[in-house]
């Protein structure tokens, strides 16, 4: 892979789990500079992994080749008009963003110019180089961009290819919000482990295994569904489906699909209202 000059803007949760994942991997450290406002969250990525760590966006968007938009999209609008203020050249650079409800449009209007943009759509697994990302980019990105954007996050996990922009929403919902579900699912087994009297070691133990051991069993079994693999869990009359029938009394696929519905329908939400 190239390695060009890449520059952060937002040094938080999403931007702290690629980095840790494309250095871990080798990507040189003193080609990448994080910005953010304050010294926290910057900081620490610089200790850790030897970033150089800026507080002036603009000046780092100018040496950079690679500018990666990673800031919430309340903060997009203020950011874009201190970036037009400053007068920034953007034509010879890769813009790759990855903040939520900000349409490749939307951006090129908030900068007042033509962005060579993909959008990405990440999750914090990739800080394990496990990742899931989706890309979108505009029709006039080039191959060489498309070429890089995907080696980068393809050394942090997986990735895949949107035809439409629209979609970006959806796999909000599928892939990137979803480890947050995962989590949750997570928790509500490890508190009820702690009710059973296992301590706070042995019910993370359990919890974390099982984890573990389903995601390597679906990645081992494509030749079987996922409810084909939960019904070799579950005995005629067993204890399995005596808690799957709880489940699905309480209508478990309609809640995960509601859940799923109002992911989208915020990040709808963000992209007609906040701006
Ligand atoms: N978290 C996730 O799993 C995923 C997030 N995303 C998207 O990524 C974006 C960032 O999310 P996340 O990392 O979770 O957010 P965080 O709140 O963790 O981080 C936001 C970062 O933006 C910085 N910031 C705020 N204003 C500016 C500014 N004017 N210039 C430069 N930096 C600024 C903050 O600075 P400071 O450190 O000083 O507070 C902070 O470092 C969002 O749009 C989100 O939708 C996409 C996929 C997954
Ligand atoms: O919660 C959010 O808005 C972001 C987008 C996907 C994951 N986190």
């Amino acid at each position: 892979m190239k390695h060009h000059k890449i520059v952060f803007i937002g040094s938080g949760n999403i931007t702290s789990a690629i980095v840790s994942g494309i250095v871990e991997n080798g990507y040189p450290s003193q080609k990448i500079t994080v910005c953010a406002p304050s010294e926290g969250h910057r900081g620490v990525l610089a200790k850790k992994w030897g970033v150089i760590s800026s507080a002036d966006n603009a000046a780092a968007i100018r040496q950079g080749d690679v500018i990666i938009f990673s800031v919430k999209p309340q903060k997009i609008r203020e950011l874009c008009q201190d970036l037009c203020d400053a007068k920034i050249d953007f034509s010879n650079k890769l813009i790759l963003s990855v903040v939520t409800g900000i349409s490749i449009s939307r951006f090129c209007e908030l900068l007042n110019t033509k962005l060579n943009l993909i959008r990405m759509m990440p999750n914090t697994p990739v800080r394990v180089h496990e990742g899931m990302t989706a890309l979108f980019a505009a029709e006039e990105v080039n191959e060489a961009d498309r070429h890089f954007t995907t080696e980068l996050m393809c050394s942090v996990g997986k990735v895949c290819w949107l035809k439409n922009e629209a979609d970006i929403n959806k796999v909000i919902a599928v892939s990137a919000s979803a480890p947050a579900y995962f989590f949750l699912f997570m928790e509500a087994i490890e508190r009820e482990a702690l009710l059973l009297g296992f301590s706070q070691e042995r019910a993370r133990l359990l919890v974390q295994q099982t984890a573990r051991g389903v995601c390597a069993l679906v990645e081992k079994s494509s030749a079987l569904s996922l409810s084909e693999l939960r019904q070799q869990v579950t005995s005629k009359g067993g204890t399995t489906e005596a808690a799957i029938e709880f489940f699905n009394k309480k209508q478990l696929f309609t809640i995960v699909s509601s859940a799923m519905k109002a992911a989208i329908a915020q990040a709808e939400f963000l992209e007609k209202n906040t701006f």
